[in-house]
């Protein structure tokens, strides 16, 4: 598993190009047959991306961990984002298709990832944090999720926010996840930008064009950067950051959080003219 260190935004200020990538940008989530994790400190947050092909692959990094088991200590979301898959949790099968989100909780000993076809394999997108007490594994298909419905299309921010993981949804200790889908021809997303310093957040930009790109904007408000995100990558976003992005087509991104509270709500909204 990679490490990724926590950063401060005073030292932010002077990072170049290449050191915002290597620090904050996940850049090779989803590779075939195989499991990819990333390790934060922001939160101990692990984001991973696993395609199983002809065969399963399993939730585990003991080397990393030095827990008996991957979910010893933690719990984790997943949401598949290619074509049907099956989620193993100690022998309990749960079929997911496209966009629906599976929980599990923690204590239980075995996470297997399996595709239904491996020509045309699942896509299980992964985010784990710490955890406490266990809640019960649940999965939730799209259907299920709460929408808020947000922006407009002359600010070309029309988007939808569906909630799986989260106070009034699926029940975690810190965990919380869902996907926000842009209307066609809107772009924006998460602008105006907000901040939420008790919890860090990893956003996750997929159903993109392989030349499509979005410009991820990140940093304290008074002192932005951006990075250049293909489909299918990361983005770390530290406590201090905003993190808005724009993309030269559209769009559907996976948000996640932890932290301090457990309030999708509690924002601290940054004016525009605080942006530079
Ligand atoms: O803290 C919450 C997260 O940044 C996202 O939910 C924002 C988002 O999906 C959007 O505005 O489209
Ligand atoms: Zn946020």
């Amino acid at each position: 598993m990679e490490i990724r260190h926590a950063t401060n935004p005073t030292d932010f200020k002077s990072y170049t190009t290449e050191r915002l990538r290597n620090d904050f940008l996940i850049d090779s989530l989803f590779v075939q047959g195989e499991i990819n994790m990333t390790y934060s400190h922001y939160d101990r947050v692990v984001t991973g991306g696993a395609i199983p092909t002809s065969q399963s692959l399993k939730l585990e990094d003991q080397e990393t961990l030095k827990t008996d088991y991957f979910l010893e200590r933690r719990e984790v979301g997943i949401i598949n984002i290619g074509a049907e898959g099956t989620v193993l949790v100690d022998g309990q099968a749960y079929t997911l298709n496209k966009r629906d989100c599976l929980y599990v909780g923690m204590g239980n000993k075995e996470v297997l990832f399996e595709s239904s076809n491996a020509s045309d394999p699942a896509k299980f997108y992964i985010v784990s944090t710490t955890a406490h007490k266990q809640y019960p594994t649940k999965k939730a298909p799209i259907e299920d999720a709460e929408p808020t419905h947000l922006g407009s299309d002359s600010e070309s921010n029309k988007r939808t926010i569906y909630k799986y993981i989260h106070a009034d949804g699926i029940q975690s200790c810190q965990l919380m996840m869902g996907m926000t889908l842009l209307e066609p021809n809107n772009m924006w997303n998460t602008m105006p930008a907000h901040l939420h310093d008790r919890r860090m957040e990893v956003y996750l930009y997929f159903d993109m064009d392989e030349n499509s790109r979005v410009f991820h904007f990140m940093g304290e408000p008074k002192e932005t950067r951006h990075l250049l995100v293909k489909n299918e990558q990361a983005v770390l976003s530290p406590p201090w950051s905003i993190h808005s992005g724009v993309g030269t087509s559209n769009y559907t991104f996976i948000w996640a959080m932890a932290g301090e509270n457990y309030t999708f709500t509690d924002m601290d909204a940054v004016k525009m003219e605080d942006l530079k």
